[in-house]
């Protein structure tokens, strides 16, 4: 398995807002989290990245337990988070951003995914390179977003919202070309995400959440066919 989550506990100070979450992520497979807006999902991403500890619990990546390490030990061995908003350098131009993370990667002894793969993935970004980040589209920012988030090896993605402030239909384009690069580089992920028939087209497993809790753990197979509009 990449991502093993085992009975977490996690929350704000002495504030309890997440419990009880296990789940398994394995090589190439993505996992969307769902649940009503507070219902813990950002918190438990949070969690997993270490920005905030847990109080009950283990998590594992690559078979190595991680949650005593520092968030940049985690992101040196591959978790990779995505921000709700737009995770890039507003005032670097797109090869900047991109040559900047690259940087970093290799400082951390990564290899893998280039700023050249990133380009081939989304094209718009080569003809645009020389702009500044800030100044682009939403949708070409969360392209570039994307990308920095791929660059490197990663081996688990954690995506908040990437479909805030984008037309439906480069919704659905960028999340083929995310499903594609996952399922070729056998990158895992877990995405929390609103539009969730758009979420459902790429994902493996349902993990739904309600006040903290897991209340609906299934295969997208069995999502397809289970009422889950009833867990919101
Ligand atoms: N920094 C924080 N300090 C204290 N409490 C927080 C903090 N961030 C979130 N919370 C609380 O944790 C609970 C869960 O919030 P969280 O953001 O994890 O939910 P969510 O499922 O991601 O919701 P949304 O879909 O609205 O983003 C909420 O009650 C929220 O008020």
């Amino acid at each position: 398995m990449t991502l093993r989550v085992d009975t977490i506990q996690a929350g704000y100070g002495d504030r309890s807002i997440v419990g009880g979450i296990s789940f398994e992520i394995a090589p190439g497979q993505i996992m969307a989290l769902f649940g009503h807006n507070g219902a813990g999902k950002s918190t438990t991403l949070r969690a997993l990245l270490g920005l905030i500890p847990i109080s009950e619990g283990s998590i594992w990546l690559d078979g190595q337990r991680i949650d005593g390490l520092s968030v940049s030990d985690r992101i040196e061995r591959g978790l990779r988070l995505l921000p709700e908003g737009r995770g890039v350098f507003p005032d670097l131009t797109i090869e900047e951003n991109l040559a900047v993370v690259a940087a970093a990667n290799r400082n951390a002894g990564a290899s893998g995914i280039t700023p050249a793969e990133i380009y081939d993935l989304f094209p718009i970004l080569v003809e645009k390179r020389r702009a500044l980040a800030g100044g682009m589209s939403g949708g070409q920012q969360q392209m570039l977003a994307f990308g920095l988030a791929l660059l490197g090896s990663p081996r688990c993605v954690l995506l908040e919202e990437p479909s805030v402030g984008l037309q439906p239909d480069l919704v659905e384009q960028l999340f083929a070309h995310f499903r594609q690069i996952c399922t070729e580089r056998q990158i895992s992920a877990i995405l929390i995400e609103h539009k969730i028939t758009s979420a459902l087209k790429i994902v493996d497993d349902v993990l739904i959440l309600n006040n903290g809790r897991p209340v609906f753990h299934e295969s997208c197979d069995v999502t397809r066919n289970t009422d889950i509009w009833k867990y919101f």
